[in-house]
């Protein structure tokens, strides 16, 4: 772990990072109800908003859109990823080099772990590889920690969740991102097994603005310094409206119902 309250990607200690790696991941069927989302163009444009510290992209939209954003967006280049297609144990493909990511202008990394896949011990290594060349140009790294496969029926579970936070800790992220496990006090564990390193929660499929924000005062009480979020934000009609009220509550530390309140 390195200090990374300096770094870009971090602001008064939390985050939000905003995830747009869906097209690769779940293919074109999370776009349904959005076409237009289609152009990431339209979410890049979201995150220039103040409340999203960075946007987690795959390497062929940070080349192809990145560079019309580069002076009102940090960058967060995922660097593995599987798409849907994909029916073997749980499994990512490294997509992008850390030396190009840095040549794209990266202000951190990002890449899957899926603990307790048949895939771990490999997919393990090439997170060393990354992480420590990562540390080379002082990118910090997420780590999408996914406890997943054949022998893992619920990957929500709180034991499974702690487990996420202290693997990651253990291989050297800089933050952690994982689902939620269905509680505060499992949240707060799955902190305390982080020591000291930032835990972030996963945002998952889109739900109502008072279900999504109440989970995320939850987490934020819970000691999480934030959120990595897709769904939940780019398939809204108004996502600065849910991104006001996300600043509220993860920077401010205001409960969902007063930042809703103050954002109507
Ligand atoms: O593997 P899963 O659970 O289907 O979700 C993967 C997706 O979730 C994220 O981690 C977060 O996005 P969401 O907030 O939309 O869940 C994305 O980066 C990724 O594409």
């Amino acid at each position: 772990m390195i200090p990374i309250d300096d770094s870009p990607i971090v602001r008064d200690g939390k985050s939000l990072i905003l995830a747009m790696d869906h097209g690769l991941e779940h293919g074109p069927v999370d776009f349904e109800d959005v076409p237009e989302k289609l152009d990431p163009s339209t979410v890049f444009e979201t995150a220039t908003h103040d409340a999203v510290t960075t946007m987690a992209v795959q390497k062929g939209i940070a080349e192809g859109y990145y560079p019309s954003y580069e002076d009102d967006v940090n960058l967060l280049l995922k660097l593995n990823g599987t798409s849907n297609l994909w029916m073997g144990e749980p499994d990512s493909a490294v997509n992008c080099s850390v030396d190009y990511a840095a040549e794209l202008g990266a202000d951190a990394l990002g890449f899957t772990v899926y603990g307790g896949s048949n895939h771990e011990i490999e997919m393990v290594e090439e997170f060393r590889d990354a992480q420590e060349k990562g540390r080379e140009y002082d990118l910090p790294m997420v780590m999408w920690s996914y406890p997943r496969g054949q022998g893992l029926k619920n990957d929500t579970k709180p034991g499974t969740i702690s487990y996420a936070t202290r693997l990651a800790l253990e291989l050297g992220a800089d933050i952690a991102k994982v689902k939620y496990p269905g509680s505060k006090d499992a949240m707060a564990h799955a902190v305390q097994c982080a020591g000291d390193m930032n835990v972030v929660m996963s945002g998952g499929s889109k739900t109502s603005d008072y279900e999504f924000l109440s989970t995320v005062e939850a987490v934020i009480d819970a000691g999480a310094t934030g959120l990595a979020v897709g769904r939940n934000v780019w398939q809204r009609e108004d996502p600065t409206r849910l991104l006001d009220a996300l600043e509220k509550v993860i920077y401010e530390e205001e409960t969902a119902d007063a930042a809703l309140e103050q954002t109507e």
